[in-house]
């Protein structure tokens, strides 16, 4: 390290000062003439009076009498011979949250295993460094310590390790009689982890909810965020009534699934549950499916006849998907079904009676159909008697991660695998607006779990268009910009050219520079091999 110098500020300076090093530093000119020296002492004295930002040289004394230095280097090495003895180390390393440990000038003095564990970062790499230099060195974005110094308060925030990782920290200062803080004790948690945590806490709380688990009406995998809960909630209300109800959003957002949760939550549970989608066949062929037909009721039917899906729900459920897509004239039809329970296959004039249960579910706005004379509006008051609005998964955002982890866990277990994803990556996903909703989400996680050859799957490996669409947060600083930039060109480039060696030439960079940056970087050759050159 280079010597002080009295233009240093209080903040550049306190790099100098670690718990190996003496306590009093010697002072040189730029022309190396010794000025004088500045002492643990008064540098903290100065973080506690907020002068990080004033010259070094308002606090150099020519001279330091020597018992000074001697109960100065001796309480240090006394809190260093403390943090070092086996029965601090066995109970700080028995935690299993992460521990930091700095002095009250925010040099590291200690890390449990459990901060290695989960930040990769090694003992050697810290011990005895200043929390300002590990920034510098873009192992940490931001020090909880420093803030603590700063604030003499306790502080929580959220760092990025290795511009990667990321973590919770809490510290808190550990104070003298005389105010001073003599260290700041952090303790440390994966924010992934508390994802999981927390996931498992509304899974209890489902538990003792009053909706019943919904792995119990043959629905696995069920995730249940907030908005899902209430819905769910009301589903299991009005599925006790036999009340008409429509369910309104976008493809892929569960629909269906919350149509058959409302079948097995009601008195028709053990009874059938049919399903016809009106927009997958034909109009001419809807009504023939719905309603059924007699023998040789038109060219290309069965010869025997057909009972329609309706007659086949009789004490049933009949779920009726995409109604806005059914032609007026068979509105007319399914009115009197759901008016009288009376229906006549097609080519009979015989009126048979049926006991169904009649939900109905559409992506499109039945309300501005009926305006616009393409649905009844006498069928739509009476198929609505309750409105499910089913938002978005754009809309529930928490749901995203937990419904990522749900089904990565479905699909290692379906194929085998034991496939991980990194924090960014939920973190881009979670920024994603899923058009296509949870079907979309399901898709591409098996997609990623069967394609990907390596077991943590990055946001290297994401679809192309996924990797253009991620909002991104401001940058913080020059440092959090660039290395932005420089971590998305690299993707770019190693999506582009698949190989190592082609990438790190577009980029204008040696290969092992390359390779060195996607591991820092996490970043993988695609989802494929490396192709052979
Ligand atoms: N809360 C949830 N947790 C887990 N999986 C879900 C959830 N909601 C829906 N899914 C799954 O998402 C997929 C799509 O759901 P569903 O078929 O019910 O949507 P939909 O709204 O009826 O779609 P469409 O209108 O296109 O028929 C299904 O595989 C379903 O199991």
């Amino acid at each position: 390290m280079h010597p002080l110098r009295p233009t240093m500020t209080v903040e550049e300076a306190v790099a100098h000062f670690t718990p190996d090093r003496n306590e009093v530093q010697e002072v040189y000119s730029e022309e190396d003439e010794f000025i004088g020296y500045l002492t643990v002492e008064a540098i903290a004295h100065a973080i506690h009076r907020g002068e990080l930002t004033r010259p070094i040289v308002e606090y150099v004394v020519p001279e330091v009498s020597l018992p000074d230095r001697k109960r100065q280097a001796s309480s240090q090495a006394q809190l260093h011979a403390f943090f070092e003895s086996p029965i601090c180390q066995i109970v700080f390393n028995a935690l299993y949250d992460g521990v930091y440990i700095t002095d009250g000038a925010g040099i590291t003095l200690f890390i449990n295993q459990a901060y290695q564990r989960i930040t990769g970062i090694r003992e050697e790499e810290v011990i005895g460094k200043h929390m300002g230099d590990l920034i510098k060195q873009g192992m940490i974005s931001v020090s909880a310590s420093l803030e603590t110094i700063r604030t003499r308060r306790p502080v929580t925030l959220i760092q990025t390790i290795r511009n990667s990782r990321k973590i919770i920290v809490s510290a808190t200062p550990v104070l003298s009689s005389a105010g001073e803080i003599l260290y700041i004790i952090s303790s440390v948690r994966d924010i992934t982890e508390l994802i999981r945590l927390k996931h498992e806490l509304d899974s209890q709380k489902l538990l003792q909810s009053d909706v019943p688990p919904a792995d119990q009406m043959g629905l696995e995998d069920v995730v249940l965020g907030p908005a899902t809960r209430s819905l769910f909630r009301l589903a299991d209300k009005v599925a006790k009534t036999d009340a008409k109800i429509l369910l309104q959003g976008e493809t892929g957002v569960g629909k269906s699934m919350i149509a058959k949760y409302i079948h097995a939550r009601s008195s028709r549970a053990n009874e059938i549950f049919m399903e016809l989608n009106c927009a997958a066949i034909p109009g001419h062929l809807v009504e023939a499916e719905l309603f059924g037909y007699e023998p040789g009721a038109f060219t290309g039917a069965l010869k025997q006849g057909k009972v329609g899906i309706l007659e086949s729900a009789h004490r049933g459920t009949l779920f009726l998907d995409e109604i806005g897509d059914l032609p007026l004239e068979l509105q007319v039809k399914l009115l009197k079904v759901v008016e009288e329970s009376k229906f006549m296959r097609v080519g009979s004039t015989q009126v048979r009676h049926v006991d169904v249960r009649i939900i109905t579910a559409t992506h499109r706005d039945l309300a501005t159909l009926v305006r616009e004379g393409l649905f009844r509006e006498d069928l739509y008051y009476r198929l609505n008697i309750v409105t499910f609005e089913v938002p978005p998964l754009r809309q529930r955002r928490e749901e995203i991660v937990p419904l990522l982890e749900s089904y990565l866990e479905k699909f290692n277990e379906k194929y085998n695998e034991q496939k991980t994803m990194t924090l960014e990556c939920y973190e881009w996903l979670t920024n994603y607006s899923w058009p296509g909703n949870i079907r979309e989400l399901a898709n591409l996680v098996e997609r990623l779990v069967v394609t990907t050859f390596h077991n943590t799957i990055d946001v290297g490996d994401l679809p192309g268009f996924l990797q253009q669409v991620f909002p991104q947060a401001e940058p913080t600083s020059l440092r959090d910009a660039v290395a932005r930039l420089e971590r998305s060109m690299i993707s770019q480039a190693i999506q582009t050219h698949r190989t190592t060696r082609l990438a790190a030439e577009a980029l204008g960079i040696s290969q092992s520079a390359l390779v060195q940056k996607m591991k820092k970087w996490q970043l993988h050759i695609g989802s494929e091999p490396e192709l052979n050159e």
